[in-house]
């Protein structure tokens, strides 16, 4: 059996699949296969192996003759058409849980370093411009017991919610449904979206990609932000309307944004956003600590084989 394999994996993670299936990999670390060589693998693989930078979509699964299990190192999985894969059959593993923490970690690292301007400190030594020590040079927004409100209160949300309540943080959410656990153990509150983006001094965005919640962050929403709120984006780029988001950082609507994903990904560095002072940018780095790119690309595998095999995956997205 064939297995294509879109990004570069280290050697140890391959020697076991080596053995029993023939692989087909991109060479190059840290590019993608190009489009027009996956369209061309994928017509006699069994199995895939991708991640957040691919596009799975019908003109993929039309291509391919053989495919039986998608499996992306991701927890996010909103750049697969899983009704394309459904209606043939194709089972679809992701990653969730092995990335939590180190998501988490980044996310409210990027909130600190938005809140307290920690990028732009950086600049101002690089470019020279540091003078002196002035009474209000670099000053930012205080972090410890503000209010923090999270957009997504699921793995990674909680993750986040665990940090905010080291640092005394009153906790607001929002989700679809009630989570006990945030309530119970931290004393998160849940509040409508409004309540949340009216009261929170960090707005922390950690919904999926969904019909449901594209756009979810636009003009109106940021107009009802504090002047002195900051706003982080963990989840994915098209959850916030990116126009609306310029529009509010250059008109002082808001004071900052913290933003790991984008609508473009990898986006054009001469975007708009990126000439704000006010926008601390990443570039989607959420879960890239060692350990967990390692637990994440040997649970996709484990679910590849797993489905290759005809066993039940470790993680189906349903
Ligand atoms: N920047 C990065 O590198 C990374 C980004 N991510 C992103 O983070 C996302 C979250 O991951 P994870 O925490 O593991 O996923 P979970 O599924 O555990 O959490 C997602 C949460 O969002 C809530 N949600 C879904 N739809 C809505 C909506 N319309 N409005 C409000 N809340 C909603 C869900 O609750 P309910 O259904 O009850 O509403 C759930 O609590 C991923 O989907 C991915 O896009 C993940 C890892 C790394
Ligand atoms: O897992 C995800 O969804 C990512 O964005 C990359 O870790």
């Amino acid at each position: 059996m064939k297995i294509l394999i879109t990004c570069k994996l280290p050697d140890q993670l391959l020697l076991p699949l080596k053995e029993k299936y023939e692989i087909v990999m991109a060479e190059t670390e840290n590019e993608p296969m190009s489009r027009k060589r996956l369209l061309s693998e994928i017509e006699e693989a069994d199995g895939l192996f991708t991640n957040v930078a691919d596009t799975i979509d019908e003109e993929v699964f039309d291509r391919a003759k053989h495919l039986k299990v998608v499996s992306t190192m991701a927890v996010g999985y909103d750049n697969i058409d899983l009704e394309a894969a459904k209606e043939r059959g194709i089972l679809v593993g992701h990653t969730p849980g092995v990335l939590t923490e180190a998501t988490a970690d980044l996310t409210f690292a990027l909130l600190m370093a938005t809140g307290r301007r920690l990028l732009e400190g950086m600049d101002v030594i690089r470019e020279d411009q540091w003078k002196s020590w002035g009474p209000f040079f670099l000053t930012g927004q205080e972090i410890y017991g503000k209010t923090i409100g999270i957009i997504g209160m699921g793995r990674i949300g909680l993750g986040v919610a665990k940090r905010a309540k080291g640092f005394s943080m009153d906790i607001l959410y929002h989700n679809r449904s009630r989570k006990e656990e945030a309530e119970v153990e931290l004393g998160a509150r849940y509040v409508e979206f409004d309540e949340l983006l009216e009261q929170a001094d960090y707005v922390v965005l950690l919904a999926p990609s969904t019909k449901e919640t594209y756009h979810m962050m636009g003009a109106a929403q940021f107009n009802k932000m504090k002047e002195s709120a900051v706003f982080i984006n963990t989840s994915r780029g098209p959850n916030v309307d990116e126009d609306a988001l310029y529009e509010a950082l250059q008109s002082n609507q808001i004071w900052a944004a913290g933003l790991d994903v984008f609508q473009t990904e990898p986006i054009d560095a001469k975007h708009k956003l990126l000439t704000l002072k006010n926008v601390t940018a990443l570039p989607h780095i959420g879960s890239a600590a060692i350990e967990t790119r390692m637990n994440m690309a040997r649970l996709a595998i484990n679910n590849l084989v797993n489905g290759l095999e005809g066993n039940a995956l470790v993680h189906q997205v349903k």
